[in-house]
């Protein structure tokens, strides 16, 4: 019987910013990897400081595991999911549960952070497969990765096409917010995935890269991403995304999504609604990229979107480190929603949404 919940570290290796490539062997950092027997997660907590990989084979500590975000991005939630559903069955065959006990494992899985659409909808696609066995639930998450990851790189395509034809400074000062990149999806990257198609295509100058207070994924992750890919960046504190667009120093904004309402709503992380009002402001394109399994038919509205209430305490600590006076209470959406009408273009796998 195992003593604690607490996790497994199946390689913990501290190691400076150089040697990551090198370290994990793959261009692309991948976020989870199934072994065969457990769902290997890459920490995305340690990053860019540590590469630490968690060994999971318990659907509950994978829930853990999503809710302090060592796994996160709506596109790796999905995939993530359906490995955890595979986990569940794992666990349920071996110790033989009832199934109301495996039902309530897949609850908490789809539950375990609510604005992503993906998380549920990767969780409800595996189980649906339990009643034809473990080898069909995982063929359903080996699938959802392979379609994600060719998703980005079509999305990647049509939305470079999309910012060339509506900005005509060369190259282009871009700014981005929290992080969309391989370590976010399958592979590859929505709203950076287009950032990267731009590079490739000799179109960027520099990328703006929000912070992403209170957990820094931009400038942990997507300034890691960047720098790795040979794309400059700089990053800014997210306070200075308004002024810099008002300022005339971007000429296009691009970020991701969790969920799209049917209405054309966006929800992503927070911060992400200030900067679209500011390029409606300077009349720059605000510009959504991702998949079209992002867009949810049954929400009508953003007003109808989950958004996901974290513990104050992020917001009173700045990485770890406590900054505010003791006794005041935090504030933390972990997102917010853009009305429709301030994005200037939704690009999906197939093309600029309308
Ligand atoms: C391709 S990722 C799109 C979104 O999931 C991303 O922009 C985002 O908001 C991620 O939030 P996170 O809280 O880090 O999971």
């Amino acid at each position: 019987m195992r003593a604690s919940r607490s996790f497994r570290r199946a390689q913990s290796t501290v190691i400076g910013y150089g040697p990551i490539m090198a370290e994990t062997g793959d261009p692309e950092p991948r976020p989870l990897v199934w072994t065969g027997t457990s769902l290997r997660l890459l920490d995305q907590t340690a990053l860019p400081a540590a590469l630490v990989h968690l060994e999971v084979d318990d659907p509950d500590e994978l829930v853990a595991a999503i809710r302090r975000l060592a796994v996160r991005g709506a596109p790796a939630l999905g995939v993530a999911g359906a490995f955890g559903v595979a986990l569940a069955l794992r666990r349920a065959e071996r110790d033989g549960w009832e199934p109301g006990r495996l039902d309530a494992a897949l609850g908490r899985l789809r539950g375990a952070r609510p604005t992503a659409l993906a998380l549920a909808a990767g969780v409800d696609a595996a189980a649906a497969c339990i009643p034809d066995g473990l080898a069909a639930v995982l063929a359903v998450a080996e699938r959802l990765a392979a379609e994600d990851e060719a998703a980005n790189r079509a999305i990647g395509r049509h939305g470079a096409d999309g910012v060339l034809a509506r900005t005509t400074r060369r190259p282009l000062r871009v700014l981005t917010h929290c992080n969309t990149g391989s370590l976010a999806t399958a592979g590859w990257g929505t709203a950076l995935g287009v950032i990267r198609e731009l590079h490739a295509r000799g179109a960027v100058e520099v990328v703006h890269v929000d912070e992403t207070r209170p957990l820094l994924q931009g400038s942990r992750l997507t300034a890691w991403e960047l720098a790795r890919a040979g794309i400059d960046c700089r990053i800014q504190a997210d306070g200075a995304a308004a002024g810099a667009i008002l300022r005339g120093l971007v000429d296009v904004a691009l970020v991701g999504a969790d969920r799209i309402a049917a209405n054309g709503d966006v929800a992503n992380k927070v911060g992400t609604v200030g900067i679209a009002l500011a390029c409606a402001y300077a009349d720059i394109p605000f510009v959504v990229a991702a998949s079209r399994s992002t867009i949810d038919p049954d929400t009508p509205a953003g007003a109808d979107i989950p958004i996901e209430e974290r513990d104050g305490a992020e917001v009173l600590a700045l990485a770890g480190h406590p900054i505010a006076p003791p006794g005041v209470r935090g504030f933390n959406p972990a997102f917010d929603v853009t009305p429709a009408h301030l994005v200037t273009l939704l690009v999906t796998e197939d093309g600029i949404v309308t």
